[in-house]
C-alpha cells in the first residue's frame, strides 16, 4: 500500500522524530492528536491527513492486523516507535465496513479547515481537525454498510434499583428511525434481546454488575455490549433531552417509568453524541408490550430457525423459505413480523383478512406487487439526508417512492370490498406528497451521481440561472477548442492538443520533441512550460489560464447554484419527514402482505382458524422448508395431522407421545407444528389443508438441542436449564415441542426425568405438546394420564433395512432402527453385526429374566471380533432378478427408459408388502 509518511497539506511529518533529551516534547501534531484520542476513549481513530485516514500506536497495530495493511514506524514517543498505517479517502469506506463487522467502533476525525488557512498561522501550525462521526455497530446508515433486507438495531438497556419495573429496553433502527421502548421484568430480558437481534447494547457498567450477579447477563450479548457513562443513562437528565427531541404532540416522556425514560434517553443521547450534533431522525418512539406478541425464548428461535438457520445461515431458514417481498423494506418488516408474531386473535385475523383479499385476486396481487417494485427503501433514504449524508439518488428515491405510492393506491381504490388493513393502507398512499414527488421529478436528472458536491444533477430547464453558468462554461469550452486549432497552426505542430487534468487544470500536450521548439523563440513569449514525460511536453498560456478561470469560475457558479438547490429539496423532504416515514410503513406493509397472498397462493397454503381457545387441530401439516427441500430433491412431502386440542373443562391441551425410529421425521414433525403456530399468528396462511389454533402465548421448542461448550455447559446440562425454563415458564395457552429429553445421561436418569416432565405438563401446565421420545416405556403414560395419546412415524422394514414413510400414525413404536439407521449411514459390517448380537441380547435379557451380573457376564463372553460374522444370507431379490433380464445392448432409449420405471416399480412395490 502506499504509505503518505507526511501530511500532504501541510508538508509536515506527522509525528516529527525525536531525538535526544530534548524529546520529551510533543510536536503541535501530537498534541492535537492526544488530544483528540483522550475524548474518544475505545474509539480507533481515523485520523485524516490530506488523502488519507492514518491510525496510530496502538489503534495502528489493531487495524493493520485486522485489515491486513502494512504497519510501519514514524518517530518515537518516550522511546518507542510509534506504529503507524493509513487507508486512502477513496477506499475508507471498505476498511471502515470491516473494522466494524469485526466489532471495532471507529472515531472518524477530519480537517476542519483548508491547509492554506492554517499555514497563514505560521509553518508549523496544524490543520484544525475534529471528530465528525463516532461509527459503531448499532449506529450504521451508509447502504453499504448494512444489510438491506434486515434491520440494523442500537439497543439501551437500563435498570432502576427500585419502582414498579427493574428493567427497560429502548432500540432504534437509525438507519430508518424506528424507535422502541418497553418495561421489562428481569426474566423477560432474553427473549426480547432475541427477538430484537440488535447489533450493538448499550449499558452502564452498574446496570451491566447487577445483571451479571443476577445471571441475567446472557454470555452472547458481551460480543455486542458497549459499556457508556451513567450521566447518559439518567432518568432525570433523560427527561430535557427527550422532550427536545421528540416533538411534543405526539410523544409525551412523563408516560414513561423511570427505568424506561433511562433507556430511552441514554439511547438518544448515544445516537446524537455518535452523530456530533446531526440530528438522526429517530420517530416517536413505540411503546412496545411484550405481552401483546408471542413469547419465544432464544433456544426456541435457534432450534425453529425462524430467521437463521443454527449455522448463522439464512439460507433454509423459515424466514428465507417464505420471503417473496420485493421491496427492502418488505423484507425488514417480514423479519420482524415473523420474529414477533401477534397474540391478539382479532389482530391475527385483521392481517389474514387482508392476506386473504389479496390470495383470491391473483390479477390485483400481481400488479400491486409489480409497482412495489418501483418503491425504493424511502426511510434509508429519509435518514441519510437527515444526517447529512444523503445525495441526490437519495432525494430521488423519495420522489420515486412517492409516484408508487400513488400508483398503488389507484389500484387499491378501484377494488370493491377490500379489508380494513387495504383500507387504511390505500387512504394513507393516496395521501402521499404528490407535490413534492413532481418538483423532485422536474429538478433532478434521470443519471445522477452519489454526492451532491460531484454536481450535474439538476436537470436542463430547471433553474434559468444554472442554464446560464452551465452555458457560459460550454462556450468557453468552445474557445478552447478553437485555441487548440490557432495554436496548431501557429506552431504547425498537428499533434498538439488541449487537454485537462485534476493536477494541472487546462495545459498544451506536444510531442516531446515537438517541445524543445516551443521552448525557442518565438514560441517561448506564448507558451510556458509546466511538465516535461517522458513522451510529451506539456506547457500552459495566459490565454488559457484566463479560459481556465472563466470555466472554473462558471463551474463554480454552476455547483453553487446547484448545491442551493439540493439544500432547498433536502428542506422541502424534511419538512414532510413524518408524512413520509408513515408511508415508507405503508409501502413495507403492502409488500409483506402482498408477499404473504402469494406464498399462500403459491404453496398451497389454507388460511388458519385463529382463536381464542385451546385448539391445535391441522389436517395435513407440511414443514415449510423441508417440504421445499424434499420437493428440490424430485420427491413428495408427505403431509401429517396433528390434533393437540383440548379445553379448560378437561384441564388443559393434549399431548402426544410421539415415538418412531431415527431419521423417522420425528423432528420435522414437531418442528412443522411449532412453526405453523408461528406462521399463522404473524398473519399468514400456513402449509396445511386446514388448521384451527388457539392463540398461542409462549411457544417452546427444544429439538435437536446443542451442547454449549464455549460457556461451560454440557449438552445434558444446557437441556436440564431448557427443560426447567419450560416447566417454569410455560402456561395452559403455550405450545411446547420438546425432543429427546433426558437422552444426554444414563438410561433410567433420562427415563426418569423424561416421565416427570410429561408428567407435569400434563398435570400442572395443561399445555399443548408434542414429546418425541426413544423412551419407548414412556407410552404407557397415555393409559394413566387423559390427555396423552401415542402416536409413531410409520417404517416398513424390507430385507433387513427400513424403509421411512415419514407418516404419523396412531400407536406406538416398539423398536427406535438404530441399528438399520446406522448401517445407512456406512458403520462398518462387523460393527454392525456385533452390534445386533448385543442387542439381541440385551432384549432378551430385559425380560428380567437374568440378573444384571449374569447379563455383564454373557457380554463378556462374548469375543468382540474374535470371528467375523458370516455375512446375513440374502433372500432373492426382486430388483436384481428383473435387473438380470435386462440386456441394455439390445434396448431402444424409450426402451430403456421404460425398463427404468418398471424397475422402480418392482422395487417400491416390494417395499409395500
Ligand atoms: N413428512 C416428510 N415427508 C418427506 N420427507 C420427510 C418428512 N419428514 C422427514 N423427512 C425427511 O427425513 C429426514 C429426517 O427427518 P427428521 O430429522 O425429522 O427425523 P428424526 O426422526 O427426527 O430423526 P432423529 O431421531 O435421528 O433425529 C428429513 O431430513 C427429511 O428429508
Amino acid at each position: 500500500m502506499d504509505e503518505p509518511l507526511t501530511d500532504p497539506t501541510m508538508d509536515q511529518t506527522p509525528f516529527e522524530a525525536e531525538t535526544g533529551p530534548a524529546a520529551a516534547a510533543l510536536t503541535p501534531m501530537m498534541a492535537q492528536y492526544f488530544e483528540i484520542k483522550a475524548v474518544n476513549p475505545g474509539y480507533l481513530l481515523f485520523y485524516r491527513m490530506g488523502d488519507f485516514y492514518e491510525l496510530f500506536f496502538e489503534d495502528a497495530e489493531i487495524a493493520s492486523a485486522a485489515l491486513g495493511i502494512v504497519l510501519t514506524k514514524r518517530g518515537k514517543h518516550l522511546g518507542e516507535d510509534i506504529g503507524m498505517c493509513g487507508v486512502p479517502i477513496h477506499a475508507a469506506n471498505d476498511y471502515l465496513n470491516k473494522l466494524i463487522r469485526l466489532g471495532h467502533r471507529v472515531a472518524i476525525c477530519e480537517q476542519m479547515e483548508d491547509p492554506a488557512e492554517a499555514k497563514k498561522r505560521g509553518s508549523k501550525s496544524v490543520v484544525r481537525r475534529d471528530v465528525v462521526r463516532l461509527v459503531t455497530p448499532g449506529t450504521l446508515t451508509e447502504d453499504d454498510h448494512l444489510d438491506a433486507r434486515s434491520a440494523n438495531y442500537l439497543a439501551a438497556l437500563a435498570m432502576v434499583r427500585h419502582g414498579d419495573t427493574d428493567y427497560a429496553l429502548a432500540w432504534a433502527d437509525i438507519s430508518t428511525g424506528e424507535t422502541f421502548v418497553a418495561d421489562l421484568a428481569a426474566e423477560a430480558l432474553a427473549d426480547e434481546m432475541a427477538r430484537i437481534a440488535p447489533a450493538e447494547l448499550i449499558l452502564t457498567d452498574a446496570t451491566r454488575q447487577a445483571l451479571s450477579e443476577r445471571h441475567l447477563f446472557a454470555p452472547a450479548w458481551a460480543g455486542i455490549a458497549s459499556t457508556i457513562g451513567a450521566e447518559l443513562a439518567d432518568s432525570e437528565l433523560a427527561l430535557p433531552l427527550l422532550r427536545r427531541s421528540f416533538p411534543a404532540e405526539r410523544f409525551d416522556p412523563t408516560i414513561l417509568s423511570r427505568a424506561a425514560r433511562a433507556a430511552l434517553g441514554a439511547l438518544v443521547g448515544y445516537v446524537g453524541e455518535s452523530q456530533k450534533g446531526r440530528h438522526a431522525p429517530l420517530r416517536p418512539p413505540v411503546l412496545d408490550a411484550s405481552d401483546k406478541v408471542m413469547a419465544i425464548d432464544a433456544a426456541t428461535r435457534q432450534s425453529l430457525e425462524i430467521l437463521q438457520t443454527q449455522r448463522g445461515q439464512a439460507k433454509g431458514s423459515l424466514r428465507q423459505s417464505i420471503d417473496l417481498t420485493v421491496t427492502a423494506p418488505g423484507a425488514r418488516l417480514l423479519a420482524t413480523r415473523l420474529a414477533a408474531p401477534l397474540r391478539d386473535a382479532d389482530a391475527i385475523n385483521n392481517r389474514l383478512d387482508a392476506v386473504s383479499r389479496l390470495v383470491e385476486d391473483t390479477l390485483l396481487r400481481a400488479r400491486l406487487r409489480q409497482d412495489l417494485k418501483a418503491a425504493p427503501d424511502l426511510s434509508r433514504a429519509l435518514s441519510r439526508l437527515a444526517l447529512e449524508r444523503g445525495g441526490p439518488r437519495d432525494l430521488a428515491a423519495i420522489g420515486k417512492a412517492i409516484g408508487a405510492a400513488l400508483n398503488l393506491a389507484q389500484h387499491l381504490a378501484a377494488q370493491p370490498d377490500l379489508s380494513p388493513i387495504l383500507s387504511r393502507l390505500a387512504t394513507t398512499l393516496g395521501a402521499a406528497p404528490r407535490d413534492l414527488s413532481a418538483e423532485l421529478a422536474a429538478a433532478l436528472d434521470d443519471e445522477l451521481p452519489l454526492l451532491s458536491r460531484d454536481g450535474g444533477f439538476v436537470r436542463g430547464g430547471f433553474d434559468h440561472k444554472l442554464d446560464e453558468e452551465r452555458a457560459l462554461g460550454s462556450q468557453t469550452r468552445a474557445v478552447v477548442a478553437a485555441l487548440q486549432a490557432r495554436l496548431m497552426d501557429e506552431t504547425d505542430v498537428r499533434s498538439l492538443k488541449i487537454k485537462h487534468n485534476g493536477v494541472l487544470g487546462y495545459f498544451v500536450e506536444v510531442p516531446a520533441n515537438h517541445g524543445t521548439r516551443l521552448l525557442e523563440a518565438p514560441h517561448r513569449e506564448t507558451f510556458i512550460h509546466r511538465q516535461t514525460l517522458a513522451n510529451v511536453m506539456r506547457f500552459t498560456t495566459t490565454e488559457l489560464a484566463e479560459l481556465e478561470g472563466r470555466i472554473a469560475k462558471a463551474q463554480g457558479a454552476a455547483l453553487e447554484i446547484e448545491l442551493a438547490i439540493f439544500a432547498r429539496l433536502r428542506e422541502a423532504v424534511l419538512a414532510d419527514t413524518a408524512h413520509l416515514q408513515g408511508l415508507a410503513d405503508a409501502l413495507a406493509e403492502l409488500d409483506v402482505t402482498a408477499a404473504l397472498a402469494e406464498v399462500s397462493a403459491l404453496r398451497g397454503y389454507c388460511r388458519p382458524q385463529v382463536d381464542a381457545s385451546l385448539a391445535f387441530a391441522i389436517s395435513g401439516g407440511r414443514h415449510p422448508v423441508v417440504e421445499l427441500m424434499v420437493k428440490a430433491e424430485g420427491q413428495s412431502f408427505v403431509a401429517n395431522d396433528a390434533d393437540l386440542s383440548g379445553s379448560e373443562e378437561i384441564g388443559g391441551g393434549g399431548l402426544w407421545l410421539v415415538t418412531g425410529p431415527n431419521m423417522g421425521g420425528k423432528s420435522t414433525f414437531l418442528r412443522q407444528n411449532a412453526l405453523i403456530a408461528i406462521l399463522a399468528q404473524m398473519g399468514c396462511y400456513v402449509p396445511a389443508d386446514s388448521a384451527h389454533i388457539g392463540v398461542v402465548d409462549r411457544l417452546f421448542s427444544r429439538v435437536g438441542a446443542s451442547d454449549d461448550i464455549a460457556h461451560g455447559r454440557s449438552t445434558f446440562m444446557v437441556e436440564m436449564v431448557e427443560t426447567a425454563a419450560i416447566l417454569n415458564r410455560a402456561t395452559r395457552q403455550s405450545l411446547v415441542v420438546l425432543d429427546e429429553i433426558g437422552r444426554g445421561t444414563a438410561t433410567f436418569d433420562g427415563l426418569s426425568i423424561a416421565w416427570a416432565t410429561v408428567e407435569a405438563l400434563h398435570e400442572s401446565t395443561g399445555c399443548r405438546a408434542l414429546f418425541a421420545t426413544h423412551f419407548h416405556e414412556l407410552t404407557s403414560l397415555a393409559k394413566t394420564l387423559g390427555r396423552v395419546a401415542n402416536v409413531t412415524m410409520k417404517v416398513r422394514e424390507w430385507e433387513g433395512e427400513v424403509v421411512f414413510l415419514h407418516e404419523v400414525g396412531p400407536g406406538a413404536a416398539d423398536r427406535s432402527y438404530g441399528i438399520q439407521v446406522a448401517r445407512l449411514a456406512g458403520l462398518p459390517d462387523p460393527v454392525l453385526a456385533r452390534a445386533r448380537q448385543v442387542l439381541d441380547i440385551l432384549e432378551q435379557r430385559s425380560a428380567g429374566t437374568a440378573s444384571s451380573k449374569q447379563k455383564a457376564s454373557v457380554l463378556d463372553d462374548l469375543p468382540l471380533f474374535a470371528h467375523q460374522p458370516a455375512p446375513a444370507p440374502k433372500g432373492k431379490d426382486p430388483v436384481h432378478e428383473a435387473l438380470d433380464t435386462v440386456r441394455p445392448d439390445e434396448l431402444t432409449p424409450r426402451q430403456a427408459i421404460e425398463a427404468l420405471y418398471e424397475l422402480k416399480k418392482i422395487r417400491d412395490d416390494a417395499r409395500r408388502n
